[in-house]
């Protein structure tokens, strides 16, 4: 038996030669027991590595090949001056054997081109002078930033605040809804300019005014994502271009309109004197915000006349609802003191404020679940809801009364731009490294006509995107070959693997692949430090992202769930799904492919599923229709996953003639399972990726363990996916066949310890994790327990100066530990 495996892959000069099996002195049992312990192995080609390869290749056994057990030299610790891992004896097992057969899927019958964008600008439109919005502002986004014509939520959004304030909504919220890339940043932001660029013309106007409108993010990437878009609207001319239109009455505007952030990125002391100078339109994380709050006397705040809560649904689903409401009743505390320090005469303020505008409260939302009612209905004021509901008149009653949906339905039907094309692969698990090569090679070949290609694959957990990241650039193969093609794997493969000297170090934000000729590989996840995750970010969107001295086209991005909300990453080709939603069903996956397809242009959105959970495909598909959708309507909307089978992908990836790419797709294993045995620390890495996987995979909610559940899955062969050819029972701290609680059904309460569990690797991002983080984490805690304070008789505090204050942190932190239950 061959096993296809005849690559030339040249041995690793670094490891010792192979010891010789046969032994000539001994004991005559000895002798005969080794003869026979030979005569059943197939030999490995590669006979450099100290380690004994046994193939389990072509069906000749229907059970995977056993471990033979160690002896007691195995527990020996390893030699510390060659740090790899011990001499075993190692599984091969044949990658297109013993899988599970897969259904031959039948070719879609969309058409692609009937798709029109549905988060496109509305061409009929003439433009957003039409909307009566401020003719600098039409004029610098038409002329500066490129924005012709609106997109519908923001043909809907934008009447609402810039008509006279007799038949506006003065008096009322708003909640905003629609699709992922339908440009709802600028629907919010553009009245927050619209309404302050006029205060120009008062003559006491500067920054010193204090901050007059607050734009709270989930995510600290989220939040700088929107205070850069701030930045470039403020960037505005302004006066018109015209002269003639610059008369003696025309308003002069000055530049005191500035933007600040607070994300928890800068120190606390700088961020502080940014506030003193004072912030005109403030974007904040929810933490850093409430700590302001709470702890910076010279932040005044007290004329606020917007606060605006970006991806709502994600704020409350990352626990920040008490932090909320802490932050509106810091903001109105802080009010009713400026008004009473102004009449009292105690205030150095000029007069003419107008103190009767009320703040208005913007929410936008994915959905309107039943948290985000709930929220909705203690921060919003008689609610106008904008975008596409269902039963909207019902649910507008419910928002008002902080209900959820009459009719039980916790979600507003929330689909991917009709022009996303969705599909999906079946593949077995322990094809699915491989697979997702050859994805991601075919996508970049494909691309390669255009001037760049970006995709992001999501991932389970933290330690996976690490692994991944981490095998990809630790894999040389045939150190700097640039092959343009896909039958180029082979001479990558002869030329051998390289045992490269500059393993990338942990915050390093960008690693090279040969298996993927012209990108960059990046990553992202909330245990990277702040500047490593915005590094990252800025390198992924670059338009020409470079490593040292060689430019590449295209650039790819590892993440867990951080990057599957709001952040709007230009020329997004493609999202891979490697890993399914573990949280969040098909609202998170929604999300995720929202990356691409954005503002009406093409993308696809790719799922990687396993045999055992083929059950999902059906599953989402209906989760994305409405009960009473007929099959017209979902095939217009692109609400139909199409299936490709992997075989495809594998040839398209790894090319050649016939069946050629399974020996290509092989050998690609095999550097990547090499790359894993040649130090310790690469064996425990993917150690550490698989079990972090496993936890967070048993962390798929109850309601969906029929699709996902730990026991369907094979684990060996999963484990061959993260290049490990040792049998799990060996991967320590992960059994299933003990009574864990990844292996039995788990309840939701149960599943989140276990995602605890999996500590850093699961990432509940919040911008909270990493060192900056912990003091975020404490006063989230904090101000989770100071609800509870309140709801047992506590209140509020004013301390003896001016300054308004929930309780100084430290207090709060007593007051949590003295009443939590
Ligand atoms: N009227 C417009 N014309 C052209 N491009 C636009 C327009 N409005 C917004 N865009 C662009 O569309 C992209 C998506 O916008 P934005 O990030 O606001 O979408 P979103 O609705 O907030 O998406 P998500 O739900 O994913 O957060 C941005 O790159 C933005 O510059």
């Amino acid at each position: 038996m061959d096993d296809g495996l005849v690559l030339n892959i040249s041995a690793d000069a670094t490891v010792p030669a192979k010891r010789n099996d046969s032994k000539k002195s001994g004991r005559w049992t000895d002798r005969v027991r080794i003869k026979r312990v030979l005569k059943r192995k197939v030999r490995a080609p590669d006979t450099a590595n100290k380690t004994r390869e046994v193939f389990d290749g072509d069906g000749e056994s229907p059970h995977p090949a056993k471990r033979p057990r160690r002896g007691k030299d195995s527990d020996q610790p390893v030699n510390p001056v060659v740090d790899r891992p011990k001499p075993s004896t190692q599984i091969i097992s044949s990658l297109f054997s013993h899988n599970p057969k897969i259904e031959v899927l039948q070719p879609s019958p969309r058409k692609k081109s009937s798709c029109t964008p549905s988060n496109a600008p509305l061409a009929y439109m003439s433009g957003f002078a039409e909307l009566g919005l401020h003719p600098l502002l039409v004029a610098h986004l038409e002329n500066k930033m490129g924005v012709m014509k609106p997109t519908s939520i923001q043909r809907a959004t934008l009447p609402m605040f810039t008509r006279p304030p007799s038949v506006t909504m003065a008096d009322r919220d708003t909640f905003i809804q629609s699709q992922t890339g339908s440009g709802k940043t600028l629907s919010f932001l553009l009245p927050i300019i619209h309404d302050l660029l006029p205060l120009s013309t008062h003559s006491y106007i500067d920054r010193s005014i204090g901050t007059l409108a607050v734009i709270i993010a989930p995510t600290r990437e989220l939040a700088k994502q929107i205070s850069d878009v701030l930045q470039s609207l403020l960037k505005l001319k302004l006066r018109p271009d015209d002269e003639s239109e610059d008369t003696e009455d025309s308003p002069r505007y000055t530049r005191w309109l500035v933007s600040g952030l607070l994300s928890g990125g800068a120190t606390k002391a700088h961020e502080k004197a940014r506030l003193r100078k004072g912030v005109p339109i403030l974007v904040a994380t929810p933490g850093r915000l409430l700590d302001h709050l709470q702890n910076t006397s010279s932040f005044n705040v007290g004329k606020c006349r917007w606060l605006v809560l970006d991806e709502a649904d994600r704020l409350m689903e990352l626990g920040f609802e008490d932090t909320i409401r802490g932050i509106i009743q810091g903001l109105d505390g802080r009010r009713r003191l400026a008004m009473q320090a102004v009449k009292e005469g105690k205030s150095l303020e000029v007069g003419g404020w107008d103190w009767e505008h009320r703040r208005r409260t913007v929410l936008c939302s994915a959905t309107i679940r039943e948290d985000v009612q709930k929220l909705a209905g203690t921060t919003l004021i008689n609610p106008i809801m904008i975008g596409s509901f269902d039963g909207e008149q019902e649910n507008q009653e419910n928002l008002q009364k902080g209900d959820a949906p009459a009719n039980g339905s916790s979600s507003a039907k929330f689909v991917p731009p009709s022009q996303l094309a969705q599909k999906y692969i079946i593949v077995p698990l322990k094809l699915r490294l491989v697979a997702l090569v050859a994805l991601l090679r075919s996508i970049l070949s494909q691309n390669q006509s255009k001037r760049e290609c970006k995709i992001i694959v999501f991932m389970s957990c933290t330690d996976s995107v690490d692994f991944h990241w981490q095998l990809l650039g630790g894999t040389a193969m045939g150190g700097g070959l640039e092959a343009s093609d896909a039958n180029s794997v082979d001479e990558q493969l002869n030329a051998g693997e390289k045992v490269t000297n500059s393993e990338p170090t942990n915050e390093e934000v960008t690693v090279r692949s040969t298996l993927l000729p012209g990108a960059l590989v990046f990553r992202l996840h909330g245990s990277l430090s702040t500047p490593t995750r915005l590094a990252s970010l800025r390198g992924f969107s670059a338009a020409s992202p470079t490593l040292g001295k060689q430019p590449a086209m295209s650039s790819i991005l590892l993440c867990t769930s951080v990057a599957s909300r709001g952040l709007d990453l230009p020329l997004v080709r493609a999202v891979i799904q490697y890993d399914l939603p573990t949280e969040g069903g098909a609202t998170e996956y929604v999300h995720r492919v929202g990356r691409t397809a954005r503002a009406g242009k093409g993308g696809e959105a790719w799922s990687i599923v396993a045999p055992s959970e083929s059950e999902w495909v059906k599953w989402i598909q209906e989760k994305m229709c409405s009960v009473d959708e007929s099959p017209s309507d979902i095939q217009k909307a692109n609400i139909v996953l199409e299936g490709t089978g992997v075989e495809d992908i594998l040839a398209k990836g790894f090319g050649g003639s016939d069946s050629e790419y399974e020996t290509r797709a092989t050998g690609v294993q095999l550097a990547f399972e090499r790359w894993v045995l040649r130090q310790r620390v690469h064996s425990e890495l993917a150690r550490k990726a698989f079990l972090s996987h496993m936890r967070a995979y048993a962390t798929h909610p109850t309601s969906e363990k029929y699709m996902f559940h730990v026991r369907n899955l094979h684990i060996g062969h999963l484990a061959k996916s993260f290049a490990l050819r040792e049998a799990p029972k060996n991967i320590s701290g992960f059994n299933k066949n003990a009574p864990s609680k990844a292996k039995t059904t788990v309840s939701k309460h149960k599943a989140r310890e276990v995602g605890v569990m999996a500590g850093r690797s699961r990432d509940h991002d919040t911008g909270l994790s990493g060192r900056s983080g912990d003091a975020e984490v404490r006063m989230k805690e904090a101000v989770r327990a100071k609800g509870r304070l309140i709801k047992k008789g506590g209140k509020m505090m004013s301390s003896g100066t001016s300054e308004f204050q929930i309780a100084s942190g430290d207090a709060l932190e007593k007051l949590a530990q003295r009443y939590a239950t």
